[in-house]
């Protein structure tokens, strides 16, 4: 342990340490040290170093914090009525968007930023240790630069998605001119990725293309909101831009889990080297929210897609922070086993985000799997094992959690 920073904590008894490292190693009766903010050791209890503190973990399962890499924190406002509407027959649509970002333009940035942090907050509790936010809300130069500007204070990574729905009364072509110009250089100093939300009712194939063209013009990364209501060119544009990730993914065809697959072929996943291809996140509190067939998380993993599972928190279609629902849906319904669901939940999501793995130099660490010098983001479950995820649904098991070394439940 280094000597610059005395502050260590060892975690020890741990009835199973889900690394979701490269070796897909599952540790029993294991400890872990954490120095600072980093990860310093792993290995067996009984070979252990002394710490300054030492935490017993009484059996208890440890995995890396969630990571969860699509959501859309900055809104004012709920749409309980169309939630209702919903669950009586009628069907989602963008539209619903407008009516948010009404709601989320009326709040001060005072109230804003306070809605943003109590919603991290909750995602904390139950094991969330990294996220990431889009703006989506402001859809004007003003307020899509405000919610940026708040985002970026409050969350780990933020994307532009000034291209989430047209206002009304504005001419699609000239707002996607806005989104490709002004906004964007407005939003600039705030994000690193941007997205667009290319479906029917939201951005043309064309203005889909202009938009990440844009952006990549810019030096922003790319993700992709695609075939989430039905087939469409949202895959195959995450595709041909080389995407991080395209999300959603409810409506593929052959081709389209062809073409994804395609794009890993660079990669080699036992040791993280190579061209990363384009990650598709499935959404499942969205799918069940909205009533759309569960994305097809199993077919990806089997045709060689690297897949993450995102909560989506957002007043919509997916108004709940909670990445272990995902998990259990995932395994329960979409016939994930739990390593797998849990993998996509945890280094899944850092691999949409470029975050998988580090530069422990720059203070850069990787998250989303404990191995040493990554961060130290550490979820304990009230359970001995990660299986307890599926097998008690609907308990919540987080028992403890640290965040870049830091106690935060
Ligand atoms: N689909 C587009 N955007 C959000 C929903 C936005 C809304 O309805 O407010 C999503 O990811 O599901
Ligand atoms: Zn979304």
């Amino acid at each position: 342990m280094s000597a610059t920073n005395p502050t260590t904590t060892l975690i020890t008894n741990i009835g199973e340490l889900m690394t979701q490292d490269l070796e897909h190693r599952v540790l029993k009766d294991a400890a872990i040290v954490v120095e600072g903010e980093r990860i310093a050791w792993m290995g067996s209890s009984k070979d252990a170093p002394a710490a300054d503190e030492k935490i017993d973990a009484e059996g208890r399962a440890v995995l890396p914090g969630w990571v969860d890499s699509h959501s859309h924190l900055v809104f004012a406002g709920d749409r309980t009525a169309e939630f209702e509407a919903r669950m009586a027959g009628e069907s989602y649509s963008a539209g619903g968007i407008a009516v948010t970002t009404g709601a989320t333009r009326s709040v001060s940035d005072a109230e804003l930023t306070r809605l943003v942090r109590d919603r991290v907050a909750e995602a904390v509790s139950q094991g969330t240790t990294y996220l990431e936010s889009k703006t989506g809300y402001g859809l004007d130069v003003e307020n899509e630069a405000r919610s940026a500007r708040i985002a970026a204070a409050e969350v780990d990574e933020v994307t532009y998605l000034g291209a989430h729905l047209v206002p009304a009364g504005s001419d699609p072509e000239e707002y996607t001119d806005l989104v490709c110009g002004d906004m964007l250089d407005a939003v600039l100093p705030h994000v690193r990725w941007a997205d667009v939300f290319c479906e029917r009712g939201a951005f043309t194939e064309d203005q889909s293309r202009r938009v990440l063209t844009a952006a990549r013009n810019a030096g922003l990364g790319l993700r992709v909101h695609g075939n989430q209501l039905g087939e469409g060119p949202g895959v195959a544009l995450a595709v041909e831009f080389a995407a991080a990730s395209v999300d959603h993914v409810n409506y593929l065809s052959d081709k389209d889990i062809a073409a994804l697959a395609e794009t890993w072929t660079g990669w080699d996943a036992a040791t993280g080297q190579g061209a990363r291809g384009t990650v598709a996140t499935c959404l499942p509190a969205c799918d069940l929210s909205t009533r759309q067939p569960l994305a097809p998380g199993r077919e990806l993993i089997d045709a060689g897609v690297q897949i993450a599972l995102a909560a989506n928190c957002n007043p919509g279609t997916s108004y709940t922070t909670s990445m272990a629902f995902c998990v259990t849906t995932a395994v329960l319904q979409m016939h994930l086993s739990v390593h797998e669901a849990v993998r996509a939940a945890t280094y899944g999501g850092a691999l949409a985000l470029g975050r998988e793995s580090g530069n422990d130099v720059d203070g850069e660490r990787a998250v989303g799997s404990l191995v040493v010098g990554h961060r130290a983001d550490l979820h304990m479950l009230k359970a001995p094992s990660a299986t307890h995820l599926a097998y008690r649904p609907g308990i919540p098991l987080t028992h403890s959690v640290w965040r870049a070394g830091i106690r935060a439940v």
